[in-house]
């Protein structure tokens, strides 16, 4: 018996997804899974049987297509909204002195509106008949082919909208999230039916954190605390490991999808991927671990993926992404316990607060005396079946300093530390910002491909640390990134998903579908940049063009 991706027998598993996504009439997998059925799912169901005996089991790709078309449309389900409280010259905009940035930052905050999406109400009266999964609030999406909210590209939009002034908005996406918690115990990796069987790196209780910060809604926290101790919970009861260093035991988390069936939104890029193994049980395995990857967010990377000796490989079937224990994941989930530490302070909860600050301790021993590697004097993942770092550069390394995730009177020492690595490595000296690895492997989170929210991540942690050089290296990387996006945007008129490290103003690539625009958190992240290096006060850079 199968772990199913989840229980829809239209878009989740089954005869009518294996024969509509094995026949390639789209050239994007994803197309199918979002469409709408035009008919109640019996009707659509029955529909598919009679074509099923028509064709004696062998339908053409024609006949598919013909049954794709007329059971299933691609609109309705999602309706544009003006977000009410969108503001085209928030406070941020005033603040920017130099003209370059400041004009740029207002396209940024007008594509607010255009990315704002509500569920239909048809979506709300017949769920069976759709794969989104309805919520109550207007939502910010990626753009491109991801039209519904994402977990953690929302962590960056909300920053974004925060820094837009859209308070209204801000609260409406926090709290779509929060009520994935109370439905499914957990937060899914996207709002479809078909990612319920894995979440997303766990940064909810740090956007309840930012929304607080600027509305000061202490009655927010107060009413939604409970919610984020359950999420919290869902990583600790389900994705925990025990590593062992030294006669000491220690837990950390890893990522590990609930299921073992083929992605329905990749579903024949799974198939294949996994092919080579010829037992059932190899394939599930197989399944399992892109389903995982999925769920770090890194879909996919050469840190999933395993030679024999432990190296990392360049074939994705070598994944093994449960096998690695990532430095990310850690740092998230410590800056989360330490912030909701912080919350149950603030609302008198000792014995609560006790709990989570016990957690941040732990974590922060854990990743200090697994992660971090003096040596090299960087964080590395953990490979849990050789039992050693993998000593390569991955943008996921440095996330501990910008979660404080070490002994406290380390922090400078981190800093400096961290800009001799990468120097060392050559990362400083590329052009278009800081890549996710150093290795090419056509992965889109590999080489050259550089991600916004780990440039942001690698930036305030190097500025926090407070260290002369990191602080400067800080400096110049926002800079590097801000001019890139600008100029990028110049030539194409769009923000895009993911860029290049090689050269500025370069778009990214690889991966299993085409670059995206829009894009959610690449104009997150941009707007968090400008606000710590290009508002007039605290301007660091002079004149920009
Ligand atoms: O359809 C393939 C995969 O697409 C998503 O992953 C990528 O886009 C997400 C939205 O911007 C982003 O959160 C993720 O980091 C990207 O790699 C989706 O999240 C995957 O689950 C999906 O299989």
């Amino acid at each position: 018996q199968n772990r199913q991706s989840c229980y829809s027998p239209v878009y989740c598993q089954g005869d009518l997804l294996h024969i509509i996504q094995s026949s390639k009439i789209f050239n994007d997998s994803k197309t199918f899974v979002d469409m709408a059925m035009i008919h109640p799912m019996n009707e659509t169901l029955k529909h598919f049987q009679a074509l099923m005996v028509e064709t004696e089991d062998n339908p053409s790709r024609e006949q598919i297509s013909e049954f794709v078309f007329q059971n299933f449309k691609t609109i309705g389900e999602l309706d544009e909204e003006f977000p009410r409280d969108f503001k085209k010259e928030p406070k941020i905009v005033k603040e920017i002195s130099d003209p370059v940035v400041r004009q740029f930052t207002q396209k940024i905050i007008e594509i607010w509106p255009t990315l704002t999406r509500k569920v239909s109400y048809h979506v709300m009266d017949h769920p069976d008949t759709h794969s989104l999964i309805p919520v109550d609030h207007p939502f910010i999406i990626p753009g491109g082919r991801f039209k519904e909210y994402y977990y953690w590209d929302s962590y960056w939009i909300l920053k974004g909208l925060l820094l837009s002034d859209m308070f209204e908005t801000s609260r409406g996406l926090v709290l779509n999230l929060l009520s994935m918690v109370e439905r499914y115990g957990f937060i899914p990796n996207g709002g479809r039916i078909y990612y319920l069987n894995r979440s997303q790196p766990p940064l909810i209780s740090l956007m309840v954190a930012d929304y607080v910060k600027f509305t000061k809604d202490f009655e927010f926290l107060v009413q939604n605390i409970g919610t984020l101790d359950k999420e919290l919970h869902f990583w600790l009861d389900k994705r925990l490991v025990k590593i062992s260093k030294d006669g000491k035991e220690y837990e950390l988390a890893h990522y590990d999808s609930e299921s073992d069936t083929p992605r329905p939104e990749s579903y024949l890029e799974d198939i294949e991927t996994c092919a080579e193994f010829e037992t059932d049980e190899e394939k599930y395995e197989c399944y399992t671990d892109l389903k995982s990857g999925a769920e770090s967010g890194w879909d996919f990377t050469s840190r999933w993926l395993f030679e024999k000796d432990g190296e990392p490989s360049f074939d994705l079937h070598k994944i093994s992404t449960r096998r690695n224990v990532p430095v990310d994941l850690n740092a998230f989930l410590f800056k989360a316990f330490k912030a909701v530490h912080k919350f149950h302070l603030i609302l008198q909860n000792e014995e609560a607060a006790r709990f989570w600050q016990e957690k941040m301790e732990k974590w922060r021993e854990a990743i200090d005396a697994i992660l971090w590697h003096e040596e090299d004097g960087t964080w590395y993942d953990y490979d849990r079946k050789l039992k050693k770092p993998r000593r390569y550069f991955w943008a996921s390394n440095l996330t501990p300093l910008w979660a404080g995730a070490f002994p406290e009177d380390q922090r400078q020492q981190r800093g400096a530390k961290t800009v001799q690595y990468l120097n060392k490595i050559g990362i400083t000296k590329l052009k278009g910002g800081v890549p996710s690895s150093l290795l090419p492997t056509g992965q889109q989170w590999d080489f050259p491909n550089a991600w916004s929210p780990y440039q942001n991540l690698i930036i305030i942690g190097l500025d926090k640390s407070k260290d002369p050089n990191a602080v400067e290296l800080a400096k110049e990387l926002a800079f590097k990134w801000v001019n890139s996006n600008i100029k990028a945007f110049h030539e194409n008129k769009v923000m895009f998903e993911k860029y290049s490290a090689e050269s500025s103003g370069s778009f990214g690539g690889g991966g299993e579908y085409q670059i995206q625009a829009g894009f959610g958190w690449s104009n997150g992240c941009v707007l968090e940049l400008i606000h710590l290096y290009f508002r007039a006060k605290t301007r660091k850079f002079v004149g920009f063009a």
